[in-house]
C-alpha cells in the first residue's frame, strides 16, 4: 500500500481535476459521503444523536460540509461549526447547500466556544485541517481542538487528525486524538508515523475515485506481506548446508555476551547455512553446549573485549564467510575501529553493521570513506540515536523526520538502512518501506541484535539487501506480534522472538 506525502497527494489531486477531468466537487462529495458511511456504519440509527461537525477553510472543510448534509438526512441535532466564510471555492459549492438547506452554521468565536463545553455531543466531525496544515496551530483553532479533546463524544477526523502533520506525523502545537479518521485513497505519512498515527485511532482508507495510476511513481510503501519476496525461502529437496551461505558473527565483549548469542541464534534460527560466532574466548567456553548449532570462534581479548590481533589470527576461517554480521555487544573500543576498518579493506562480502559497528563509524572519516566504496551489499540497522551519531545531528531531528533521515544514510553509504523504531524505516535510497507490524513488548535490550541475526540470514540465503531488510523487519516484529497474542508487552523476551519464528515464518510461506 502507498503511502503519500502532502506534496504527492496533491499532484494526484490536481492531475485527476486538471488532466483526467474529474471535477474537484466530485471527488468532495466522495469524500463526504465515505466520512458519513463509516459514522453511519458505527452507529446505525443516529436519530438521537447530538453532532458536531468543524469545518475549516480548506477543503477539508468542504469534505466537512458533505458530511454534514447527509447526517442532516439522519439526525435533526447537527450543527455545523465554521471559522469564516471565506473557503475554498469547492467548500462554497457545499457551504452553500447547508445554507439553502436552512442547517444550523455557526461562526466559531471565544463565546460560541466556551457554548460548545455546556453541550454534550455524542459524535464530532473533524473537518478543520487536512493535508493544507502549513504551521503551527494557535487560537480559535487551538481552542477548538483542545474542546475536541475534552469531549466525551465519539471523534471522527477527515483525512487526518487536525494538526498532524501529514509529512511527519509530528504535532503541530496541539492536534485532535480521534477515535477513527477516514483518509482517501492512500494513507499519508502522518497517518503512519508516530505520534500522528496514534492519534489517528483506527484508520480507514477509502477509494474517492481518483485513478490509481496517477501513484504509480510513488516511492513510498507500508510493509505489508505483498511487498515481500518469499521465493528464496523455499528449499528444493535435494540440497545441502552449502546453499544457505555461512554468515560471520562478529559480536559480544565482558559486558555484553548475550548481544553475540542473540544474533547468532537469531540467524541459525532463520535458515543461514553455518553460522559462526567471533567472540571474546571467555565468553565463549560459557557458550559451549548451550548453543550447540552455533560454531564458537574463540578470539584472544584483552580486558573483555575482542583485539584486533586476535581477530586476525582467524583468517584462514573469515575467508570462508558469505556475509558478515558486526558490532552487537562489541563496545566502542579501538579495537572495535581497527577490526572493521580491516573487513573492510580486505573483503568483498554483504556486510550488516550494527550497535558498535555503528557508533565506530560515527567516529571515524576513514571508515565512512571505507564503507562508502564498499562495493559488496550493506545494510545499516541504526536506532534513533545510532542515525543521529551517524549523521552528527540530534535525535530530535532524526525523529522529527525519519525518512528523510534513513534516506539520508542510505545515500550516504550506498547501502540499506534499516532506521529502527516503532515504526521502522527501511531503504535503499529509492524505495522506502515503513513497517507498521510490532509492538512496545520489543522496546527491551537484545530486540535489534535478533534483527540483526535474521537480517544476515536472510543475506546469506541470497537475497539482496532490500529484500533481506523487508523480510527480516517483517518476520522479526510479526514474532513479536504472535508472542503478544499470548504474553503482555512486559514479558515478551528477545530470546523469545527468536524461539517464535518458527510460526512467523508459517504465517508468511503459507498464510
Ligand atoms: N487530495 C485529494 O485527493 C482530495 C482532498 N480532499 C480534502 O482536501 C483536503 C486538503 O485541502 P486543502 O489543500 O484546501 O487544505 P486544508 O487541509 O483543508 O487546509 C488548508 C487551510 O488551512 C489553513 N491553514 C493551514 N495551516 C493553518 C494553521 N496552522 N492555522 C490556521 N490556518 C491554517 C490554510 O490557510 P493558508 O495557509 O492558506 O493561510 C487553508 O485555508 C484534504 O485533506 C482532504 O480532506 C477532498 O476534498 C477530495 C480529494
Ligand atoms: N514500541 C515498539 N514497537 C515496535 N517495535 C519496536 C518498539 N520498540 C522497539 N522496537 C523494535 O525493537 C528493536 C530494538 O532495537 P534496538 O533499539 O537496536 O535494541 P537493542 O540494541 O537493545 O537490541 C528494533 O527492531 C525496533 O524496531
Ligand atoms: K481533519
Amino acid at each position: 500500500m502507498y503511502v503519500l506525502t502532502s506534496q504527492q497527494m496533491k499532484e494526484i489531486d490536481k492531475k485527476a481535476t486538471a488532466e483526467i477531468g474529474i471535477p474537484e466537487v466530485v471527488l468532495m462529495e466522495n469524500a463526504g459521503f465515505c466520512v458519513f458511511e463509516e459514522i453511519k456504519k458505527d452507529f446505525g440509527c443516529l436519530k438521537d444523536k447530538k453532532i458536531a461537525i468543524f469545518c475549516g477553510k480548506g477543503n477539508n472543510g468542504g469534505d466537512g460540509f458533505v458530511t454534514a448534509r447527509y447526517l442532516l438526512e439522519e439526525s435533526k441535532d447537527v450543527h455545523i461549526f465554521i471559522f469564516g466564510e471565506e473557503v475554498t471555492p469547492s467548500s462554497k459549492v457545499f457551504l452553500q447547500v447547508l445554507k439553502n438547506l436552512g442547517a444550523d452554521i455557526q461562526k466559531l468565536n471565544e463565546e460560541v466556544i466556551t457554548s460548545l463545553y455546556q453541550k454534550k455531543f455524542d459524535i464530532v466531525v473533524d473537518g478543520i485541517f487536512g493535508i493544507g496544515l502549513t504551521r503551527d496551530v494557535e487560537g480559535l483553532y487551538k481552542q477548538v481542538i483542545e474542546y475536541i479533546n475534552s469531549s466525551k463524544a465519539y471523534v471522527y477526523s477527515i483525512d487526518i487528525p487536525s494538526g498532524v502533520c501529514s509529512d511527519t506525523g509530528k504535532i503541530k502545537g496541539v492536534a485532535v486524538k480521534a477515535n477513527k479518521t477516514i483518509t482517501f485513497m492512500y494513507p499519508k505519512v502522518g497517518n503512519i508515523l508516530y505520534p500522528g498515527t496514534h492519534l489517528c485511532g483506527k484508520l480507514i482508507v477509502k477509494d474517492i475515485g481518483i485513478p490509481k495510476v496517477l501513484a504509480e511513481n510513488v516511492n513510498t510503501k507500508v510493509l505489508t506481506k505483498e511487498e515481500l519476496n518469499l521465493e528464496k525461502l523455499y528449499r528444493y529437496p535435494d540440497t545441502h548446508k552449502g546453499d544457505y551461505g555461512k554468515v560471520g558473527v562478529v559480536a559480544g565483549s565482558k559486558f555484553f555476551p548475550g548481544a553475540s548469542i542473540l544474533c547468532a541464534n537469531a540467524c541459525v534460527k532463520s535458515g543461514c547455512g553455518l553460522c559462526f560466532l567471533f567472540s571474546p574466548a571467555e565468553n565463549v567456553v560459557t557458550h559451549n553446549f548451550r548453543y550447540p548449532e552455533i560454531i564458537l570462534m574463540p578470539v584472544e581479548s584483552k580486558d573483555g573485549i575482542v583485539t584486533f590481533e586476535g581477530f586476525k589470527k582467524k583468517e584462514e576461517f573469515l575467508q570462508k564467510l558469505d556475509v558478515i554480521a558486526f558490532g552487537c555487544g562489541l563496545t566502542q573500543s579501538e579495537e572495535t575501529e581497527k577490526i572493521l576498518i580491516h573487513i573492510l579493506k580486505n573483503f568483498q562480502i554483504p556486510i550488516v553493521i550494527d550497535a558498535d559497528g555503528l557508533n565506530v563509524l560515527a567516529k571515524s572519516e576513514e571508515l565512512h570513506s571505507l564503507l562508502r566504496e564498499y562495493e559488496a551489499c550493506k545494510i545499516l540497522t541504526p536506532h534513533y540515536k545510532e542515525a543521529s551519531r551517524i549523521l552528527g545531528c540530534d535525535v530530535d531531528d532524526v525523529a522529527k523526520n525519519p525518512i528523510d533521515a534513513a534516506l539520508e544514510i542510505s545515500k550516504r553509504f550506498d547501502c540499506v538502512c534499516i532506521l529502527k523504531s516503532a515504526r521502522t524505516i527501511i531503504t535503499d535510497s529509492h524505495k522506502v518501506f515503513i513497517n507498521v507490524l510490532g509492538n512496545p513488548g520489543m522496546a527491551k535490550g537484545g530486540s535489534g541484535d535478533v534483527l540483526t541475526g535474521i537480517v544476515s540470514a536472510m543475506l546469506s540465503q541470497g537475497y539482496d539487501a532490500l529484500d533481506a531488510a523487508k523480510l527480516a523487519v517483517y518476520l522479526h516484529s510479526l514474532s513479536a506480534d504472535i508472542l503478544l497474542e499470548r504474553k503482555t508487552v512486559q514479558t515478551i523476551l528477545p530470546s523469545e522472538i527468536i524461539e517464535n519464528l518458527d510460526i512467523a515464518f508459517r504465517r508468511v510461506i503459507e498464510d
